[in-house]
């Protein structure tokens, strides 16, 4: 039986660290496993400019601990107003690696986000011009259509004619919970890529709703049933190099989740490269892991791998079930099976 399992280090290509007291709190979850991340920017208020994105990542960089080795790869969030001359001034010089794509309302701080699709072509036609990638939340927020359809419905209403429309758009589905958009990533033959979660990996909807409602399994897209859960894995697990890592993890205090109307996200940034070890042993897929978490994401967005290395070690880990911030305690992702690799 392997003991170690040593990989190229790791990143993390979709992050959420917020700001001030919570950035500091969860950074150092991150920076110890991770060297990069994609930052997610939907902060209040969103980072929608160029000159917004530099501002965030200095507060990254100012709040990492010392001696970390992180580096923060800066998105800016689309909107109706978006200036295609400010993304690409950021892109050339360097600052952001992708553009996010939250259909407004969508989830957690999408209130400024895309509600009229047509009014962002002209950015689009400009990221496609600089190969400059769109993240895309994709879930419709039409409220006659149900929770779990939502992110099928957006792949034909809303992705799929995107793409059609901006064929040379490089466009990468974040956080697929679906059997649909793992099928539709895989009928692509190039341009288009998925992340898929730590936890979309582990938990199906039965986690948050059977036997009582449990607030912590609660994130958007919310889980699907066991099949869906299963066709993410056969994805993950494959080598097929168009899907990728990106935790989401997504902090909110405990009095933010434990709410009649609660926040969505996990916070899964402390247990995650031990989890994901366990679901790909548990797949007989440990050899696919690196690829994962180490290749294929750096692959897609025209980065080198990095140079640097993670060694797991079989040796039961130990995680505490929330963390303590000034704002008030996070809790943990519990992935509900014990585990067996220590990063
Ligand atoms: N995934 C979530 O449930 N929540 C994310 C937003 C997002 O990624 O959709 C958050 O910012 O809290
Ligand atoms: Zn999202
Ligand atoms: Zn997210």
């Amino acid at each position: 039986m392997t003991q170690t399992l040593t990989i190229r280090r790791p990143d993390d290509w979709h992050l959420h660290l917020r700001d001030g007291d919570m950035l500091r709190s969860v950074l150092p979850h991150t920076a110890t496993h991770f060297a990069r991340a994609i930052i997610m920017p939907n902060l209040v208020p969103p980072v929608v400019t160029g000159a917004q994105a530099a501002a965030y990542r200095d507060r990254i960089l100012a709040a990492l601990p010392e001696g970390a080795d992180f580096t923060p790869l800066m998105t800016l969030y689309l909107t109706e107003d978006t200036d295609p001359a400010d993304v690409a001034a950021a892109h050339a010089s360097g600052l952001i690696h992708a553009v996010k794509l939250y259909p407004a309302g969508a989830t957690t701080n999408s209130a400024s986000g895309v509600a009229d699709f047509a009014r962002v072509a002209p950015v689009l036609d400009k990221m496609a011009e600089i190969g400059l990638p769109l993240c895309t939340h994709g879930e419709v927020t039409d409220a006659t259509v149900d929770i779990f359809d939502r992110e099928a419905v957006f792949i034909d209403r809303v992705l799929d004619p995107i793409r059609k429309a901006h064929p040379a758009l490089r466009v990468i589905m974040e956080h697929i919970t679906t059997a649909e958009a793992a099928a539709y990533v895989q009928s692509a033959p190039e341009g288009l890529a998925a992340t898929i979660t730590t936890h979309h990996l582990v938990i199906n909807r039965n986690h948050i709703l059977a036997g009582g409602i449990k607030p912590h399994y609660y994130c958007l897209p919310v889980a699907k049933r066991e099949t869906h859960r299963l066709a993410l894995r056969a994805a993950a697990t494959s080598g097929d190099a168009r899907f990728f890592l990106g935790t989401d993890s997504a902090p909110h205090t405990d009095a933010n989740k434990l709410l009649p109307c609660g926040c969505a996200g996990c916070f899964t940034a402390p247990n995650t490269m031990s989890i994901l070890a366990e679901v790909f042993e548990q797949d007989g897929a440990l050899d696919k892991l690196e690829g994962f978490t180490s290749l294929n994401g750096p692959a897609f967005y025209g980065l080198p791998a990095n140079e640097g290395t993670l060694t797991l070690v079989r040796e039961t880990p130990e995680f505490p079930t929330h963390i303590d911030t000034p704002d008030g305690p996070v809790t943990v992702f519990d992935p509900a099976m014990p585990l067996h690799w220590t990063a």
